[in-house]
């Protein structure tokens, strides 16, 4: 749980302050013109990476020598053998060396979030969309899911400038309801954490703290405030807890009688247009219409207080803000013969859906199991986007993954420190880090397949558009309003002809012969969709930013026990392009293996999420 997380992080901290100094930044004063810089780059010190570079070198002359050594010593009763080995240690050493490459200069980049604040001032920030994917409320709890979207619905941001999207996959009314109690909850949940500055902002890891220091300024209220939205956090797990069996009585009671058909139906008494428990044709997994609904509004851009304590209301929140960001349900169409795509057609739709209803100019997606825990954290990449050096050419800035309720020792290496510490550390000294698929913060037109220089709003060309990214108009005229950083987003009236439209965006066909999945959005038919979209926008000459925080920005949950983490690491490996080293799974010559090894300790990831209950 999150309580040795503090201790761990003061001590990591101390650690890396005698590891990394201030890199020189050069000369700014053109580059920035005068805007301050918001965020601060760190190189490793002289004195460790020199003898690391040098370590390298020696190994390299190692291995070289070896290389030479075998072939002078060619075994003359199984060439075959022989000539097969030497080209696996050829392979081996060719992918040591790209391994040790982007080693040579790791650098850290910090947000400076107190610079942002200055140069930006409040109204100024830029708007985000916010995805979240899941799929099935048993997989992958429902518990985890509603706290990912309570902890993004209290982040502190402006409140009229990010909007939520969530996808359900499954089309369950199940997701559908808990959004409803998420939203009713949100009510209390996100006034509460504002006015006592409460972190993290995910009820269940802030509940499950054993101790923490109050940094809000209403201490004296705050002791039965928290025992009141405790009590209230219990009551709503209830209720979400007992969401499938509320259901399967309502729709019961309804079908009562009917032999036939055994729907689904919502509190309303209408029936679920999506998946059923009873699945039935066009109301089952890979067979159902599309689903859009936005369930909160978009704020109106002026803070509403909320009442002062009364009877039915003890929590005094009449000097709170008591508005909620914009919330939307997203269930896109399925049918049969259609290959869904999982993930990345999942997150392609919302890129579309979105573009419609709010249209932010950058994106933040996250897995269903992974929460924001320190609410600064939509700030953060702001700092990397809007810095004068290289903002306008950041398609995307990546955290690190952090999870929680890791065994102490860490004995199935789950946090993967190699990964998220070195190599994604040493390729942000070169182009930026891989993208891997959740915490990560996009400039929407880079997603769109759009190259950095021809960014701006006034250059963004349409004409010939439609063959590649389908043939909306509403869509298509969405473009250039998605490029523009400081445009507000405005509240949309979701009227019939807006729901048409959406649905379109949202039908299995839009993509027919189009560029989606290839040169636009996250791209298909591939293991790791995330690396290779990554890649995809790094070819163009985008570059992205590795955002070093502490309190860690994100936190998702490990696998707890050793079947599950060998399921993740198996996910991994099964897709090499995921591994920093293709090959790290191959057993090592005898000689060669101490030679390598050091590079190859657990340079794979995969979060695949547990199978656990809650
Ligand atoms: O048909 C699908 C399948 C999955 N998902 C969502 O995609 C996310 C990741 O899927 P999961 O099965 O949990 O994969 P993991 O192995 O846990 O995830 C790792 O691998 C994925 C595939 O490369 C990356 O996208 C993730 O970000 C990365 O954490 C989850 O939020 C799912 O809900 C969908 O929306 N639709
Ligand atoms: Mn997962």
């Amino acid at each position: 749980m999150a309580t040795d997380t503090a201790a761990d992080a003061a001590e990591g901290r101390r650690a890396r302050d005698d590891v990394w100094v201030a890199a020189e930044e050069g000369d700014m004063s053109e580059a920035s013109a005068g805007r301050p810089l918001l965020f601060r780059t760190m190189k490793v010190k002289g004195s460790i990476l020199h003898p690391y570079r040098f370590l390298i070198l020696v190994r390299l002359v190692a291995i070289v020598a070896f290389f030479a050594w075998r072939v002078e010593h060619r075994n003359h009763d199984g060439v075959w053998l022989w000539a097969m080995s030497m080209v696996a240690d050829a392979w081996f050493g060719f992918s040591w060396l790209l391994n040790q490459l982007p080693k040579l200069n790791p650098i850290k980049r910090v947000p400076d979030l107190a610079a942002l604040a200055d140069r930006h001032g409040e109204a100024v920030l830029p708007g985000i969309d916010v995805f979240v994917t899941t799929v099935d409320p048993v997989d992958e709890p429902v518990m985890y899911t509603v706290n990912t979207i309570l902890s993004i619905l209290a982040a502190d941001y402006l409140v009229d400038k990010y909007a939520r999207y969530l996808s359900d996959d499954g089309g369950t009314l199940v997701h559908y309801e808990a959004m409803l109690q998420v939203a009713s909850f949100a009510a209390l949940w996100v006034p509460f954490c504002r006015k006592h500055c409460v972190e993290p902002r995910s009820p269940e890891n802030y509940f499950g703290m054993k101790t923490r220091p109050y940094v809000g300024g209403m201490a004296g209220e705050f002791m039965s405030d928290h025992r009141r939205v405790r009590r209230e956090y219990g009551e709503f797990k209830v209720r979400i807890d007992s969401l499938s069996s509320t259901i399967r009585r309502r729709s019961d009671a309804y079908n009562k009688g009917d032999d036939d058909v055994h729907a689904t139906w919502m509190a309303d008494g209408t029936q679920w247009p999506g998946t059923w428990i009873e699945q039935a044709d066009n109301h089952r997994r890979g067979q159902h219409a599309g689903i859009v609904k936005v369930m909160l509004d978009h704020p109106s851009c002026k803070p509403q207080l909320g009442s002062s304590a009364s009877t039915n209301k003890p929590v005094d929140l009449s000097n709170v803000d008591t508005r909620l960001p914009m919330l939307v349900y997203i269930s896109r169409e399925k049918r049969p013969g259609y290959d869904n795509q999982k993930k990345a057609g999942a997150m392609n739709v919302m890129l579309r859906v979105s573009a419609l209803l709010s249209n932010a100019p950058f994106v933040i997606n996250f897995d269903c199991d992974h929460y924001i825990n320190n609410s600064q954290a939509l700030r953060a990449p702001m700092c990397f986007m809007l810095d004068p050096r290289d903002g306008q050419n950041t398609a995307f800035v990546q955290f690190p993954q952090r999870f929680d309720d890791v065994d102490p020792t860490d004995r199935y290496s789950n946090h993967n420190r190699v990964f998220f510490d070195g190599t994604m550390l040493s390729l942000n000294g070169l182009q930026g880090p891989t993208y891997l698929g959740t915490g990560t913060m996009f400039h929407r037109v880079a997603l769109y397949g759009m190259e950095p220089q021809r960014y701006r709003a006034e250059n963004i060309k349409l004409v010939g558009k439609g063959a590649e990214l389908g043939k909306s108009t509403p869509f298509l005229n969405s473009i250039p309003d998605g490029a523009i950083q400081d445009r507000s987003i405005t509240p949309v009236s979701v009227d019939e002809g807006l729901m048409s439209d959406l649905a379109t965006l949202m039908t299995c066909a839009y993509e027919d012969r189009t560029s989606w999945g290839r040169d636009v959005g996250w791209v298909y038919n591939i293991a790791t969709e995330d690396v290779v979209t990554g890649f995809r926008i790094h070819r163009q000459g985008w570059r992205s930013m590795y955002c070093s925080m502490e309190p860690a920005a994100f936190r998702g949950t490990a696998p707890i026990n050793l079947t599950e983490r060998l399921y993740q690491v198996l996910g991994g490996q099964a897709a090499p392009s995921r591994c920093s080293s293709p090959t790290a799974t191959l057993s090592s010559p005898a000689v060669g293996s101490t030679l390598y090894s050091a590079s190859l300790t657990s340079t794979c990831r995969s979060t695949r999420s547990p199978r656990c209950s809650s």
